[in-house]
């Protein structure tokens, strides 16, 4: 139990041999803290048995205190009861978790009659979408509000004050992940219908029957939120890829053998396309898989690069050359790494540390000829399918991750003062302010209608028709990451060039903006791709010009 201290007591402990400090009406020995202190001991000498507050939030953001739980020794008698403090996140009185049985009597009111849900968060305007603070929505409903609150309690308390050591030691601990699948997130993260017949576990705040792709965005939303497109990536960024395609087109004994153990979090998938000669070309990639002479096998050759999760996972899905040149003779396979004959190693990148990037190589790899998916030589159709969701996946983080340079520099303009004003009084920089909010909102605008479209449209309707629309998003979302990452840097200054500290998200960020405008389809052929297909879809659908 936390100990109640006077502040005489507190007073009485101002030498170096017996350091407290009160922040925030806690009580802090910094004994033996003071010399590891990243910013000094003097500075904490300078303040030993005082109430250094003002002090302490002037330096520092709010993951810190949570780091550092374990110095915490006790509060003031003169601290307010819980109850009375200030929430930093307001639970909504509507949107907290539900037990499935009861949020499967809440249907989604039609959209003239839905009210607006309760407010979540921090209430900072732009900070989140416009549905977390008390506006209209005509796509959200309690089951929404509900799986938001869930994901968010879990990033809070296990995730986001790790996040910061995971991207530099490169690495998630794999019990995270497993969590995803224990949580059933994983089911529900591959752009078709909850995968409910493949594994046991359930997501406690939403019932099977009522998961839509919003619920999907909600989790990717939620979890980018940690400002780590490195740590999004190791979560989702093979699985979120590499498994629709085996759900899809795969044969059922196949996916029946598999797909249990990658829903459960116990092996995971990569998407293997790129190669160090064909990127955005995809029709021009050369790894080669010849059938064998009695037919049963595939033999693949070839190398893969820029491989999202490679090192760690164990099934490749695996785009191929089984005919003639372009785009007709291109296969997709689902490689094991246990066939043997698949060699990945690690490969060094400007952002997205801990995703584990990986140059991969396959050496005469016996693959069954069971694991092709789809039919041969029509793999290129599984692959552009594919592309709508991995784009919708990169059009999320990147808006969130600029909410994020945006909230962090709201916040820091509210405290930072230059020229005996607070920055925020600067008209220069609400103005990069409004630059960014105007584009976010913008941009998370558009997501939403077309998030809608793709659960309204089937599936060949919406490749057809959406694929332009996404693509045309996918640049303008990469394009307004880079602009708030920008933005966001400049506001926090030097702070936001060193790494780690009060504009550590954003320097991570900053780092992180090549891995979005890149793949995927570039920036320039999202755009070119957005008016040549619409183009042609519109003719198709009767376009007079
Ligand atoms: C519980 C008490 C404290 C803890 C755990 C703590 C921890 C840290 C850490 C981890 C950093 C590195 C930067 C970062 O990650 O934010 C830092 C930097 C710093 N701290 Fe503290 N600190 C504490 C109290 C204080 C107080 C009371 C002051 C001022 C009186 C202070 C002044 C500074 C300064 C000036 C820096 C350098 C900031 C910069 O690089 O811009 N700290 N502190």
């Amino acid at each position: 139990m936390s100990k109640i201290f006077t502040q005489s007591d507190v007073a009485s402990h101002n030498k170096t041999d017996s350091l407290w400090i009160v922040i925030d009406g806690d009580v802090y020995d910094l004994t033996p803290f003071q010399e590891d202190h990243p910013g000094g001991k003097k500075i904490l000498q300078r303040v030993a048995g005082k109430d250094a507050s003002k002090q302490f939030w002037k330096y520092h953001n709010e993951g810190i205190l949570k780091k550092y739980k374990k110095l915490q020794i006790g509060s003031l008698d003169t601290k307010p009861k819980p109850a009375a403090e200030p929430m930093p996140v307001a639970v909504p009185q509507k949107a907290v978790a539900k037990p499935a049985a009861a949020a499967a009597a809440v249907t989604a009111a039609p959209a003239e009659e839905a009210e607006a849900l309760e407010p979540f968060g921090q209430q900072i305007p732009f900070a989140d979408p416009a549905w977390y603070q008390g506006y209209h929505s005509p796509y959200f409903n309690e089951t929404h509000a509900a799986l938001r609150a869930e994901v968010r309690e879990w990033v809070d308390a296990e995730i986001e004050p790790n996040v910061t050591e995971w991207d530099e030691k490169k690495e998630v601990p794999h019990e995270i992940y497993k969590e995803l699948g224990r949580r059933g997130y994983l089911a529900g993260l591959l752009g078709v219908h909850y995968q409910k017949d493949y594994t046991d576990n359930v997501v406690k705040s939403v019932p099977v029957e009522k998961w839509d792709l919003f619920h999907e965005m909600i989790i990717t939303d939620e979890l980018s939120r940690t400002a780590s497109g490195g740590f999004v990536w190791n979560m989702l960024g093979g699985f979120g890829i590499g498994c629709p395609p085996l759900v899809k087109f795969g044969k059922k004994p196949l996916i029946d053998r598999i797909l249990p153990g990658i829903l459960n979090g116990d092996k995971r998938i990569c998407l293997a396309i790129t190669e160090p000669d064909a990127g955005s070309d995809v029709a021009n990639l050369t790894c080669e898989a010849k059938l064998s002479e009695d037919g049963k096998h595939y033999i693949v050759n070839g190398e893969k690069k820029w491989i999202t999760n490679g090192i760690w996972s164990d099934y490749f899905t695996t785009a191929v050359r089984t005919g003639k040149p372009g785009m007709n003779g291109v296969s997709l396979l689902l490689i094991e790494r246990s066939f043997g004959g698949v060699s990945t190693r690690r490969m060094d990148c400007q952002g997205v540390w801990s995703s584990g990037t990986t140059y991969i190589t396959f050496e005469d790899v016996k693959v069954p000829v069971e694991n092709l998916l789809g039919k041969e030589n029509q793999g290129f159709r599984a692959i552009m399918t594919n592309f709508n969701h991995e784009r919708i996946g990169i059009i999320i983080q990147c808006l969130r991750f600029s909410r994020v340079c945006y909230e962090e520099s709201v916040k820091h303009a509210n405290k930072r003062k230059t020229f005996g004003k607070k920055l925020i009084e600067h008209p220069v920089i609400r103005l990069k302010l409004a630059h960014m909010a105007r584009q976010i909102e913008a941009s998370y605008n558009w997501l939403e209608n077309l998030l809608y479209q793709c659960e309204k449209m089937g599936e060949t309707e919406a490749m057809l028709r959406l694929g332009g629309p996404i693509a045309g998003l996918k640049a303008q979302a990469t394009v307004t990451f880079e602009f708030c990452a920008r933005e966001a840097s400049q506001i926090f200054g030097g702070l936001s060039y060193s790494r780690g500290g009060q504009g550590g998200k954003v320097e991570r960020l900053y780092r992180d903006v090549r891995a979005y405008a890149i793949p995927g389809g570039s920036e320039e052929i999202m755009l070119d791709l957005s008016i040549r297909q619409s183009m042609r879809v519109h003719k198709m659908l009767g376009m007079k010009l």
